[in-house]
């Protein structure tokens, strides 16, 4: 089979407007998928457990009595544990261990201070009280997510952490629920979709509320997470995985080849780009897709990635490259060049940035120890990898002595009285000496 690739140079006239249309994904303008997950919202709100129990019979094709019969007891995440092969734990608890010493320098801590007359200002970090982890297990399991989602909530100290994952037709991975009880997930529920969103935010008989979700998952996973922000907060809303790789040409094209498969093998909608200021390089990187592709387990869901949403872009030279990544805003970048510090000097957008020839996306999404739950969609113009601080809040503290509330109690009299909110000018104007 010969894949179709789009090909784009940035010098070609209308390159913005092909870039645009590439780019284009858009998880809020399928109205169908809009109407279904409101009406799953809306039927776990009011009926709990019995609509939960209806909605994975129907999306997930598994049959039970009752919701508790979706808990997993933490002796169960103990066999499984003990189940798995003994490679696949000692590599768990390798990138867990990893994840956890990364996570832990993210760590904020409480901070005041104290003016001259004695008032105390300061910032207090608490960590929230429930967190809610989605793991996805649609079409492949993720082990990975458990600990990436898990790790840093624990690492904030979240005294309950909450995690769903869909097992459709009853399949349960030993993986997963191992990776759970590595990571100290206090209770694991197999539910997925927007009625595993849906009971996290709202609590059913059976399933606590949480105050946050977090986790990436499909469409419906996140249209629900998007929904129900406000009755609880959400991490960021996650799309298809994506990968961009700017090569000087100079690494072997099997290689790259097989980077962008990494991200394209996770869904059809995953999207994968290649900018190169060298054309014979980037010919040479077509060739190699068409050679490996054959030789992949999940070929089709990479081939309709590749067709559909790759692009090979040539450009004039690496700060070109650069500057068309920084309008991409990519969730992986990768930096397969001879000197990637420099260039990384000129990236100012990406989820996370993979340094040189060895650095392969695929050692972040495992072990490295950063997060791989990213921004995607353009989003890491403004948003940031999940982390320590998405599972803490920060209140303000504010202490004032007597001759602080003398000297402030009269600025904030002036301006309250500017507001016309006399209620405040006269609370303050009380502690104001006379
Ligand atoms: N950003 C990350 O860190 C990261 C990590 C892993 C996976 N991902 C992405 O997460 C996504 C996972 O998707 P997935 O589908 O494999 O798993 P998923 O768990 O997100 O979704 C599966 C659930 O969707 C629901 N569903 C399926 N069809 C439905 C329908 N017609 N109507 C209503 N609900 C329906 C079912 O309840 C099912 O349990 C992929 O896009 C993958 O690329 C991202
Ligand atoms: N690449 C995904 C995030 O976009 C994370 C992942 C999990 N397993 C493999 N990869
Ligand atoms: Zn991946």
């Amino acid at each position: 089979m010969t894949v179709s690739i789009t090909r784009l140079n940035a010098s070609q006239s209308d390159f913005d407007s092909s870039l645009a249309k590439l780019l284009a994904w858009d998880d809020s303008v399928d109205h169908q998928v809009n109407e279904s997950v409101r009406h799953i919202l809306h039927e776990v709100k009011t009926r709990g457990d019995a609509a939960v129990l209806e909605f994975t019979e129907k999306f997930d094709r598994l049959t039970i009595a009752s919701v508790a019969e979706l808990e997993m007891s933490h002796d169960r995440l103990q066999k499984a544990l003990k189940n798995i092969p003994g490679d696949q734990r000692v590599a768990l608890e390798q990138a867990a261990e990893r994840i956890r010493s990364y996570h832990e320098h993210q760590s904020q801590t409480s901070w005041q201070y104290q003016e001259e007359d004695g008032t105390v200002l300061g910032q207090k970090v608490t960590p929230l009280d429930r967190a809610g982890l989605y793991v996805p297990g649609g079409k492949a399991a993720y082990p990975s997510s458990v600990l990436m989602n898990a790790i840093p909530a624990k690492v904030a100290g979240v005294s309950e952490v909450v995690m769903v994952v869909p097992t459709p037709d009853g399949v349960v991975n030993d993986m997963v629920l191992a990776a759970a009880a590595i990571a100290g997930v206090d209770r694991v529920f197999t539910v997925g979709g927007a009625q595993a969103v849906a009971a996290l935010a709202y609590g059913t008989e059976t399933i606590p509320s949480v105050d946050k979700i977090v986790g990436p998952g499909n469409i419906f996973v996140a249209t629900a997470k998007r929904e129900v922000f406000g009755t609880v907060g959400i991490d960021m809303i996650a799309g298809p995985s994506e990968i961009l790789v700017i090569c000087d040409g100079e690494t072997d094209p099997d290689w790259i080849a097989m980077d962008l498969f990494s991200q394209a093998e996770h869904d059809e909608q995953a999207q994968s780009i290649l900018i190169s200021p060298d054309a014979s390089f980037l010919d040479a990187v077509e060739a190699s897709i068409n050679k490996l592709l054959p030789t992949m387990e999940r070929a089709e869901i990479i081939e309709a990635s590749i067709s559909s949403r790759a692009a090979l872009i040539q450009v004039a030279d690496l700060s070109e490259a650069a500057a068309v990544s920084n309008r991409i805003a990519p969730e992986h970048l990768e930096l397969s060049v001879e000197d990637p510090e420099a260039l990384m000097a000129e990236i100012r957008h990406a989820g996370a940035i993979f340094m040189g020839r060895y650095t392969a996306e695929a050692l972040g999404d495992y072990c490295a120890g950063p997060n791989h739950v990213l921004p995607t969609s353009g989003t890491a113009r403004f948003s940031s990898p999940l982390g320590v601080y998405d599972f803490q809040k920060r209140s303000s503290i504010i202490g004032f002595s007597a001759s602080g509330a003398d000297r402030m109690g009269r600025v904030a009299s002036v301006l309250a009285r500017g507001e016309g909110l006399t209620a405040h000018a006269r609370s303050a104007e009380y502690r104001v000496k006379k």
